[in-house]
């Protein structure tokens, strides 16, 4: 593909460590002078493919103006074949050597905003959101804090395990996250009390988003499942693990994740990604055919998780993690789910699961990073933390890196209020 080549450069100013050079072009929403629209990153600047439809320079690629709409779903809903055509256009748009937007100042003004001068909305109507269990080194250290006799339960290496969780409180990085309250019970105590939750957790995990999959009753095989993934975005599942603990059995996650769920807003898509597949690890026992996958089937994304207290002037990196390492990958999780025949929608988010690596430093949670609160995180402002206090912001950032440039999927960040 064109577009990914490492020799592009755009005729927009592109500093070598941002997470938007001409390689990547991912797709967001957002808001501008009470206007509405779809855009693409570039740099530090947004290119607004309402206006960019209008004035005729994209519009041979899709057949109606699906970019001044409050959502990406419209365009997801027209499938591979236009997401690609897009972004081949923007990409044509933007190179160096191409005047036509480069040397129109008044379609510039028009096309081309500042990213500061934006606010960035929820990239799709989430119809739909499930998230995995994926990370092996994840369900160990989780299942080991729950379940000492079975860590990993007998079903784990043979299906990607996951629950559906709630859409409608899948919110946009930046919102705040307001910590709960439900019933919970200390192991000494007779009776569950009701009040704020007081083990607020992160999960780091990355999301996938799909296109117009297949409808009910059909399935999606692990070969076919990337044309129905338009892309993927950084994802904090807010776990209050008090909650979680007392609930969870035997249905699973509930209230304890329900509350809020971060997304980053740019969707970095699977065609940017696809430099950067990489094979997973080896699946032992081998898994049944519907979900064997051929071919590199995962990929090579940095990941880190950032906090911030109000006593600190800067945040600190609590853990660097990498999302090659995550057992099940995006087409076997895809086929899974479509495996029973239900139907997958535009704009329906996938979590992947908590990223967690192999060492201390790598974990994808305050839960194992802490160990349960047995070994809390020392801040430079002398405070310590084993799960989040009111006033902390986290902030996820995650990347691929190329060759003098990265694919980067910006930053995924919530502060938490007291609760109401
Ligand atoms: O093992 C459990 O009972 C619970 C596990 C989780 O909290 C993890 C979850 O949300 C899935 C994941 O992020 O990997
Ligand atoms: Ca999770
Ligand atoms: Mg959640």
């Amino acid at each position: 593909m064109e577009e990914n080549n490492a020799n592009l450069k755009s005729w927009i100013e592109v500093k070598p460590d941002s997470d938007f050079p001409i390689q990547n072009l991912p797709f967001g929403v957002f808001s501008h002078n009470g206007q509405t629209a779809v855009g693409v990153a570039i740099g530090d600047k947004v290119v607004h493919l309402g206006e960019a439809y209008e004035a005729g320079l994209i519009s041979d690629v899709t057949k109606s103006n699906v970019f001044n709409e409050k959502s990406l779903n419209a365009f997801l809903s027209l499938g591979k074949t236009e997401w690609r055509n897009t972004r081949k256009k923007v990409s044509e748009l933007l190179r160096e050597d191409n005047a036509q937007l480069r040397d129109n100042a008044e379609l510039r003004e028009k096309c081309i905003l500042a990213q500061s001068d934006v606010t960035m909305q929820m990239p799709v109507e989430v119809g739909n959101f499930v998230d995995f269990y994926s990370s092996i080194e994840h369900a160990t250290n989780i299942g080991s804090m729950f379940r000492p006799n079975n860590p990993l339960m007998p079903n784990w290496k043979h299906l990607p395990v996951g629950y559906n969780g709630r859409p409608s409180s899948v919110v946009v990085s930046g919102t705040p996250v307001v910590r709960p309250k439900g019933q919970t019970k200390a192991d000494d105590a007779e009776l569950p009390t009701f009040g704020p939750s007081k083990l607020l957790d992160i999960e780091l995990e990355m999301g996938f988003i799909t296109g117009l999959g297949k409808p009910l009753s059909e399935s999606i095989s692990t070969a076919e499942a990337l044309d129905y993934v338009f892309g993927m975005v950084l994802l904090n599942d807010w776990s209050a693990r008090d909650i979680q603990k007392w609930e969870y059995v035997p249905l699973g996650p509930f209230l304890g994740k329900s509350f809020a769920t971060s997304i980053s807003p740019w969707v970095v898509t699977m065609d940017a990604l696809e430099p950067f597949r990489v094979a997973g690890p080896k699946q032992e026992p081998a898994v049944l055919p519907h979900l064997q996958c051929e071919g590199d089937g995962n990929y090579d994304i940095h990941l880190e998780a950032h906090i911030q207290t109000e006593k600190m002037d800067a945040s600190l990196c609590m853990t660097k993690t990498n999302f090659k390492a995550m057992y099940w990958n995006v087409p076997q999780q895809l086929a899974h789910i479509a495996s029973n025949g239900t139907n997958i929608e535009a704009g329906d988010v996938y979590g992947s699961g908590t990223v967690s690596g192999t060492t201390p430093d790598s974990l994808g949670s305050m839960l194992e990073l802490c160990w349960r609160g047995t070994r809390p995180l020392k801040l430079p402002s002398g405070e310590e933390r084993k799960f989040l206090l009111d006033g902390d912001e986290v902030t996820l950032k995650g990347w691929c890196q190329g060759d003098g440039y990265r694919v980067g999927f910006g930053e995924c960040c919530g502060k938490i209020l007291p609760a109401k």
